[in-house]
């Protein structure tokens, strides 16, 4: 698994960077990264890039009200002394934000599956972990309220989130048909689909041409990329669903099926708990995917805020911390 360091660190707002800057497994990254020029209370971070090309309407909608003094930190309105208008504007009227929702409740509401080690899971006791667990209850911290998890499914996520929370935790795949319906934070893991299988077949499944024969058992679990990848990718394959992604790998395990495609991180997390088992190439998936945080579509403030907080605790050691225990 890779991590993102910065998503883009140049370009303007909008433009497409030329692609991830990636750092090795967890490695820390420098103090080197440019400072942004703070405008308004608000870091204009050219690393959101292409990704908030999406919310380019609602970032005009935001320098608007903030004040046209935004478009240039040299202009009037950068010094709070020049006696410029920005500062008067951003005094205006408020643009109501779930992070004013989140301060009323006293609550961040976290939707998570957990089914989807490292990132989520909820044990039999109902006990929560995980590497976004863990994040969602610092970010819940940083904003002084109490995160409450709220347990949902990877086929309902998306109307849950929409009903019921205020984020959406628990390495979510950044997708564009969610990407209608949701802003995505920055994204923190780079990843991608690869097969796990017995170590005995590792060798047998290396290609999708390998695997897509048929007699091959393929498990898969309902309503996530997962199964959009083996539905569109797998033609001869049996495809055989199980519901239960928390014991899925012991359908592997058993016999019962021949092996799992899935995020890379998901393979050596398992691999690692059951020696029978091998993650085959996770580090070259035959995909490109990304893990974020899903937002409520619109809330430009939240969102800013919380790549904000994302981006800091990539740096500060934070996200390290909560990681090591669950990827060694
Ligand atoms: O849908 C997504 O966002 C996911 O990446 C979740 C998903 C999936 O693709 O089904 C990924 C791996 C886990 O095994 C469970 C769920």
């Amino acid at each position: 698994m890779r991590v993102v360091a910065a998503v883009a660190r140049s370009g303007a707002i909008g433009e497409r960077p030329t692609g991830p800057i990636l750092v090795d497994e967890w490695a820390r990254d420098s103090d080197s990264l440019p400072r942004e020029p703070q405008c308004c209370g608000i870091a204009w971070r050219a690393r959101m890039g292409w990704r908030t090309a999406a919310s380019s309407a609602a970032l005009a909608a935001l320098t608007a009200l903030f004040g046209a003094g935004c478009a240039d930190s040299n202009g009037p309105g950068a010094n709070p002394e020049s006696g410029g208008t920005a500062r008067e504007s951003s005094t205006g009227p408020a643009m109501r934000s779930t992070m004013d929702d989140i301060a009323e409740r006293g609550e961040l509401r976290v939707c998570s599956t957990g089914d989807y080690r490292p990132f989520t899971y909820r044990d039999a006791n109902g006990a929560w972990s995980g590497i976004d667990i863990d994040m969602a209850r610092d970010l819940a911290a940083e904003l002084g309220v109490r995160a409450t998890i709220v347990a949902t499914t990877w086929e309902s996520l998306s109307a849950d989130f929409a009903q019921r929370c205020d984020i959406a935790a628990g390495g979510v795949s950044v997708t564009l048909k969610r990407a209608k319906e949701a802003f995505f934070s920055d994204a923190y893991v780079v990843d991608g689909k690869t097969p796990i299988t017995r170590c005995e077949n590792a060798a047998r499944f290396r290609t999708l041409e390998q695997i897509d024969r048929p007699g091959v058992r393929a498990v898969v679990n309902p309503g996530g990329t997962n199964e959009k990848f083996a539905r569109e990718r797998l033609h001869r394959a049996e495809i055989v669903p199980h519901p239960d992604n928390n014991t899925i790998f012991d359908e592997i395990r058993s016999g019962r099926a021949d092996l799992m495609i899935t995020d890379g991180a998901e393979t050596k997390w398992q691999a690692r708990r059951h020696p029978e088992l091998c993650a085959v190439h996770p580090d070259q998936p035959f995909t490109f995917s990304e893990k974020a945080y899903l937002l409520p579509r619109g809330d430009v403030v939240f969102q800013q805020f919380v790549n904000e907080w994302l981006h800091l605790r990539k740096h500060d050691g934070t996200y390290d911390r909560i990681a090591r225990p669950w990827i060694g």
